[in-house]
């Protein structure tokens, strides 16, 4: 397999080490390539993905992406010139983002009830198109605009995906996320399709929840989600909120993919540089590993991908109540796990 990496920011890199050893160990015959894309390079280059990079990028079979964003660096620099870049060149239209409650993980809601939810957040549209500019600005009379951008073409491709993904698991229902009364136009071109989509997935149940009120069924009766399906705004909320109640942000992984198999799809945790902790050694490399899992499945390794997620589901059930350890010694004990 050819994998290009990104390590990025802050504890991207911290993390991205733990994530190879473990696939290392899963998988030998992994070809890295590094890219070392993020503040740094910026910082001395002014470069943030030159076009040879992106070239390269569509010669690998994966990314690896750690996190990227710094402090030294003015907001949406790198997050738009860099990682949006690249999600929005390959493609990535499919944000696939897990929950899952693992057996022994305590989180913050009563009774830890059951979390078994898949996100899928379109990836390439919705308030994220770069649509949008400032009129008049520096004046009293300044307007910005962030227009969301909605296509037939882009959300009948992710909301057929959730169906697709939706049908193969036990409890086959979809939950449409959006916010229909208020976003009119949008909502009723995601309402639609959903509706059409559904009559070729008649054994998948379909429901419907504003985005307020899911954020209050995520904390108070999250087992009532299974495939959630939504836009790329209220996804990338939802999936910080669902990655909370289900143990942490330091367990949330994520695939940014193309399902045609045109450009290679991306895995990163969800969580970002977390510049609070950088350089501490104390992040978790939980959610790079069990993006490491969705990378090998979506590499047609299901085998090697249960052993990784497997490592995860024995490490946390078995870790000392409270504690969350070293990235290192994490990155250690996984890669032990999953490889024995
Ligand atoms: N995919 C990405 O690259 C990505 C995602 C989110 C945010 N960002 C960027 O990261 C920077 C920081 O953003 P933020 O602070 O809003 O979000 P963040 O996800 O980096 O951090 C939020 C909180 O979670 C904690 N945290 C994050 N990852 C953790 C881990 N693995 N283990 C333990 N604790 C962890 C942090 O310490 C912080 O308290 C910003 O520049 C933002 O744009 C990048
Ligand atoms: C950093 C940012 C562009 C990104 C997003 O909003 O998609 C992040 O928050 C995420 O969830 O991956
Ligand atoms: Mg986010």
């Amino acid at each position: 397999m050819k994998l290009a990496v990104i390590p990025g920011d802050g504890i991207g890199p911290e993390v991205v080490a733990e994530g190879l050893k473990v696939l290392t160990g899963v998988v030998p015959d992994v070809q890295t390539t590094d890219y070392d894309l993020g503040a740094t390079r910026w910082h001395r280059t002014g470069e943030l993905l030159p076009d040879s990079v992106l070239r390269e990028l569509r010669g690998h079979d994966a990314i690896l992406l750690g996190a990227v964003g710094d402090p030294t660096v003015p907001s949406g620099i790198l997050e738009r010139g860099l990682l949006l870049r690249i999600r929005f060149e390959l493609d990535h239209h499919v944000n696939l983002r897990p929950s899952r409650l693992y057996p022994g993980v305590s989180g913050p809601l009563a009774g830890d009830q059951a979390i078994d939810l898949v996100v899928i957040r379109e990836g390439t549209e919705g308030p994220y198109a770069g649509n949008g500019g400032l009129l008049r600005k520096d004046t009293p009379h300044e307007i910005a605009t962030e227009i969301s951008l909605n296509t037939y073409f882009g959300v009948e491709r992710v909301v057929r995906e959730a169906f697709r993904r939706a049908a193969r698991r036990p409890r086959k229902h979809l939950t449409l996320v959006h916010k229909t009364n208020v976003l009119v136009h949008a909502g009723q071109l995601w309402s639609r399709v959903v509706e059409e989509v559904s009559m070729e997935f008649p054994d998948v149940s379909v429901a419907y929840c504003h985005i307020d009120a899911a954020m209050i069924y995520l904390v108070t009766d999250p087992g009532r989600f299974d495939v959630v399906v939504t836009d790329n705004l209220f996804g990338d909320i939802l999936t910080d909120l669902a990655a909370a109640v289900s143990g942490g942000i330091g367990l949330a992984a994520s695939g940014n993919l193309d399902p045609s198999g045109a450009n290679p799809s991306m895995f990163e945790p969800v969580h970002g540089s977390a510049p609070d902790i950088a350089g501490a050694g104390v992040a978790d490399p939980t959610a790079t590993v069990l993006s490491i899992a969705l990378l090998l499945d979506q590499q047609g390794l299901p085998e090697a991908a249960r052993r990784v997620e497997a490592a995860v589901a024995f490490d946390l059930a078995t870790r000392q109540p409270g504690s969350t350890g070293r990235t290192s010694a994490i990155g250690d004990r996984l890669a032990a796990l999953a490889s024995s």
